[in-house]
């Protein structure tokens, strides 16, 4: 097997470099900076690190998905402030043994994702670390029009969402556990698939305020809250649910491998004991599929794919059916 070792860094970022770019690269990998075009003069800028271990595992998923899910988390904050992508610049760092395949299988997924929304890898930085960790940072165009920011919801909106929530959560809960279960939930942790065209629909609809939810619907809620100076109730009964874990079995040449004591709540005894997780639960405080999450006039009419969730009131905070929650979602330092 050929490593990253072998090749060098020189060599590994030949090997990683020259796909091709979009219209909005003007000058991609190879010199000091790349030059991307902002017609109107603004940039959307955004980095997220992704950390072996901590976001993702060699064992549950492959080097295209993890390109995916790097891309993908990051496009979506792009989106989630109403711009269209233009450019990545893809910050790695791996051990010497990699082989050159894991790195350009990942390079693969991250192109195949950036292309849905037609932004390219315009650069990046290659170093040498004891585990594998990915930091992109995404560029968009506002195209002239204002970001969705979290400050603007107001009193009488309401709260609607587009895309999956809780799903990533199942998947990992499934993973953590050794279970089996449906697939399009573990793949759900793999990859996310934001829905890119929610900033545009959103507009159309006189969005006021919006954001993605990679920590949890509650705590991410938190965030246009505080800084909308707001109190949003969210409906427990209005919010879209994952397919249920309940009928998942303990795989047959698996044994858990991460305790998820505490982790979960409300939740009866499943198979092998491990306790099922309550959907609404994972629903209101599961992170990673990068749903939108926008507030929006009151009395507007939704197409389908939106579903109104809660609403926006005098006051602070986040509440569900008008009670404070316990868990919100994922914190770095506390989860
Ligand atoms: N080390 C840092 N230095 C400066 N700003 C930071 C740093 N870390 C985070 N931020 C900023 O703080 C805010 C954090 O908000 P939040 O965690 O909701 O961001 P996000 O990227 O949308 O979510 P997530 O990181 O969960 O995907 C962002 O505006 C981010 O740019
Ligand atoms: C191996 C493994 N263990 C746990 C998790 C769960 N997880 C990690 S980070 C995060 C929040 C979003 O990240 P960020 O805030 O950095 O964008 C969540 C829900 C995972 N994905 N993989
Ligand atoms: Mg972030
Ligand atoms: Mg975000
Ligand atoms: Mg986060």
């Amino acid at each position: 097997m050929e490593s990253i070792g072998d090749l060098g860094e020189f060599g590994l970022i030949r090997r990683v470099t020259g796909r091709p770019m979009g219209p909005d690269v003007l000058l991609g990998p190879g010199d000091d900076a790349a030059v991307i075009a902002a017609p109107d003069g603004r940039v959307v800028a955004t980095t997220d690190v992704l950390v072996e271990g901590r976001h993702f595992r060699l064992d549950w998923s492959s080097p295209y998905d993890i390109g995916r899910k790097a891309a993908a988390q990051n496009l979506a904050d792009v989106v989630a402030m109403g711009a269209r992508p233009t450019a990545l610049l893809v910050g790695f760092g791996a051990p010497r043994t990699t082989s050159v395949e894991w790195a350009r299988r990942l390079t693969d997924g991250i192109v195949d994702e950036a292309d849905l929304v037609g932004a390219s890898i315009a650069g990046g930085d290659t170093v040498g670390s004891p585990t594998v960790t990915i930091a992109v940072t995404a560029l968009g165009d506002l195209g002239g029009a204002p970001p969705l920011t979290r400050s603007g919801a107001r009193p009488g909106d309401v709260v609607a969402v587009r895309g999956r929530l809780g799903w990533a959560a199942s998947g990992l809960h499934l993973l953590e556990n050794g279970l089996d279960g449906p697939a399009e939930l573990i793949a759900a942790h793999r990859r996310p698939r934001p829905v890119y065209t929610a900033a545009e629909e959103a507009r159309s609809l006189g969005v006021t305020s919006m954001m993605d939810v990679s920590d949890g619907l509650l705590q991410d809620l938190g965030h246009i809250a505080e800084l909308s100076g707001v109190a949003i109730d969210i409906t427990a009964a209005l919010v879209p649910l994952p397919p249920s874990l309940a009928e998942s079995s303990v795989s047959r040449d698996e044994t858990p491998t991460i305790p998820s004591e505490g982790k979960t709540s409300p939740s009866e005894s499943g198979v092998g004991g491990v306790p099922v997780p309550d959907p609404l639960h994972l629903a209101l405080t599961g992170g990673e599929d990068h749903a939108f999450a926008a507030t929006f006039p009151g009395g507007t009419s939704f197409p389908a794919g939106w579903t109104i969730v809660g609403h926006v009131a005098e006051g602070a905070g986040v509440t569900v059916d008008g009670s404070v929650p316990s868990l919100r979602g994922w914190d770095h330092f506390r989860s």
